[in-house]
């Protein structure tokens, strides 16, 4: 029986501990991500510490001086209070009550305007903290390699970006507010060690019952909520992104009702969880309330089965546990109501700094060459890619572009093309191989130095919520040109269009460039690669969304860049789109099975001539 009882009790004592170390650790967590804030941190700490130290002051001024009034003092030969009377004592009653009116009024004085500052910070800190880990996840995805940033799904992006920085910033607010309330008490305490050990020992058992009675009551469903605010919060942020992202392809297939349903249902979920959290949080205060006033009732009921001076003796002592609660119970309930809240937020911290680090783990590894001339040949040997987790990608791709050169790509779908890309311009590594430019491996370059080299239109058309004139300048250092940026608007057959909008370059373009449709988003792309001019040009079915007529006009435009000795590589599904390329590489599942000139591979190529179709078999067949 008994080593049952001590089992158990050690049982508890290892599931406290380790709940404790949970505790601690998120404690670190939480100082660690706020380590810009320690300063901001330290005076808040140090405020509350005078504001509670001008507290015990008023106490000890207060409670002497009523006493000097009575002939009969219940706290006689009490420490401090005794003495505190005993200096009290000499001067005349009216000179007591001016001084400590006097000294009463400094006090208060310095205790609103502690209160003010400490208000004020402890709204701003949260703040601070928050805009400071948006910026930290919003750079950490922004410089981690693409294969780490697209595995975040758009969801978890909301979570790290927005949600959990704020959440963050409440795990650190109420951490320091609860570690103000801790000290404040503690001084407290320490002032009433001095007056009374009885006391101490009432408070101190009031304290210790309170506290593992309510973590008993609600421990275990903060954490239940707190794991549900974070799923709850991650579905909604996921299912509202994906709607939004798709609205035009959720109407035309009739699909509102059903998207409005599932957010509608998603934020019932999260309102739920954030209404049981909140009736949670609240009970501190009352519960605290309820066990001190039910106490002083049991004390008033045991001084009447009392004699007198017991009476009086424990009535003394009611009296001291009456100012003592009264002045404490503000920081009890703060201080649970913070542990509470802290422990609500620690599952974001966590997940916050475990990100962080991650991404900082995948953080895009940079070279130290720096390329300082014009590209010349860009070379890939023997480079095999596969996407994490799939045996897609590219196989032994083993080919040179001299400079000035057009090379078109051509390949069925998923045969590999855009991954060509993708490996060219650094965003994926190859798994095997090598790509050189001029030499330099790319995996050493400063990569910057590249992509300034560099320009791609790429198929998803990136559009930006700004003017055309910043949509074409975009990315460039200085000034934007208006004369050249028309002439790259008449390359890529967009200028008329844009003449047309209300305010011509000043014109917006909506966010992803929804005032466009898309081929002119298209036709934008292209402008920005004509005004950029860099040595090499990637181009990603650059004309798949455009008329017959317009594609020719861009394709003379691209001649001209060719034979103003641009690099061109561009990728198509259709032969007739590239038809000024010196030399076309034919894809299939992700290796090239035939190279050479338009011409001699439709008479050569099979599958070729199969992917050009029969207009081209009758021209040149
Ligand atoms: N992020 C990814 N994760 C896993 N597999 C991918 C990913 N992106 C592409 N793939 C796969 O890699 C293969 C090559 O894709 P890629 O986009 O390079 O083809 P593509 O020739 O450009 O196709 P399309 O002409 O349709 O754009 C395909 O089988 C595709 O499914």
């Amino acid at each position: 029986m008994l080593g049952h009882a001590a089992r158990r009790f050690r049982n508890r004592a290892s599931v406290w501990l380790a709940s404790l170390r949970g505790t601690l650790a998120v404690v670190l967590l939480t100082l660690k991500l706020a380590e810009g804030h320690w300063l901001f941190v330290v005076s808040y700490i140090l405020l509350a510490i005078i504001n509670a130290a001008t507290e015990s002051f008023s106490i000890m001024l207060i409670v002497p001086l009523l006493q000097s009034f009575s002939s009969d003092s219940i706290f006689a030969g009490v420490p401090v209070l005794d003495s505190v009377g005993q200096l009290l004592m000499p001067f005349p009653p009216e000179v007591r009550l001016r001084w400590v009116a006097c000294i009463l009024l400094g006090i208060i004085l310095i205790k609103s305007a502690v209160q003010y500052f400490t208000e004020v910070m402890i709204y701003l800190l949260p703040l601070r903290l928050e805009r400071d880990l948006r910026m930290r996840a919003f750079a950490a995805i922004m410089e981690s390699n693409l294969t780490f940033a697209e595995s975040i799904s758009t969801g978890d992006i909301g979570n790290y970006t927005a949600s959990f920085p704020a959440r963050a910033g409440l795990a650190l607010r109420f951490l320091i507010q609860g570690t103000a309330a801790v000290i404040t008490i503690a001084i407290m305490l320490g002032l009433f060690i001095a007056i009374t050990p009885s006391a101490l020992m009432g408070l101190a058992g009031f304290v210790i019952i309170g506290s593992v009675l309510f973590k008993s009551l609600t421990g275990p469903l903060a954490n239940r909520l707190d794991r549900e605010m974070t799923d709850s919060q991650r579905e909604f942020t996921q299912a509202y992104f994906e709607a939004v992202n798709n609205k035009r392809t959720i109407r035309i297939f009739n699909a509102t009702d059903t998207f409005l349903t599932r957010i509608n249902k998603l934020l019932e979920r999260l309102r739920g969880v954030q209404t049981q959290t909140i009736a949670v949080q609240n009970a501190t205060y009352p519960f605290f309330a309820t066990l001190s006033g039910v106490l002083v009732c049991g004390l008033v009921l045991m001084a009447s089965f009392a004699s007198p001076d017991e009476a009086q003796a424990l009535l003394g002592v009611l009296l001291l546990f009456l100012v003592a609660s009264a002045r404490m119970l503000g920081p009890f309930s703060v201080a649970h109501i913070a542990r509470m809240h802290f422990s609500i937020h620690a599952d974001p911290v966590r997940q916050m700094d475990f990100f962080l680090r991650e991404a900082a783990r995948n953080k895009d590894v940079d070279g130290e060459t720096e390329l300082q001339r014009a590209a010349q040949e860009i070379t890939f040997r023997d480079v095999s890619f596969a996407y994490p987790g799939s045996q897609s990608g590219v196989k032994d791709l083993d080919f040179t572009v001299r400079p000035g050169e057009f090379l078109a790509i051509v390949g069925p779908s998923g045969s590999g093309k855009s991954t060509i890309f993708h490996l060219l311009s650094r965003l994926r590594r190859p798994d095997q191989g090598e790509i050189t430019i001029s030499g330099h491996p790319l995996n050493e370059l400063q990569i910057r130095s590249w992509w300034n080299q560099l320009c791609i239109v790429s198929q998803d058309v990136p559009i930006f919520n700004a003017t055309v004139r910043e949509n074409i300048h975009f990315g460039k250092i200085g000034e934007p040109d208006d004369a050249r940026i028309w002439d790259a608007l008449e390359n890529a057959v967009a200028a008329d269009f844009v003449r047309r909008m209300p305010d011509g370059l000043d014109s917006s373009l909506g966010e992803f460039g929804s005032n466009l449709s898309g081929g002119e988003r298209q036709r934008l792309a292209l402008a920005r690669a004509f005004y950029h001019r860099t040595p090499v040009i990637l181009l990603d079915e650059v004309t798949s969304q455009l008329d017959a007529e317009t594609e020719h006009r861009i394709a003379e435009s691209i001649s001209r860049l060719h034979s103003e000795k641009h690099t061109i590589i561009a990728i198509a599904h259709r032969p007739k789109t590239i038809r000024g390329a010196d030399r076309v590489l034919v894809l299939r599942d992700g290796r090239v099975v035939a190279s050479g000139d338009h011409d001699t591979l439709l008479t050569e190529n099979g599958f070729y001539r199969e992917m050009a179709g029969p207009s081209e078999k009758a021209v040149n067949g």
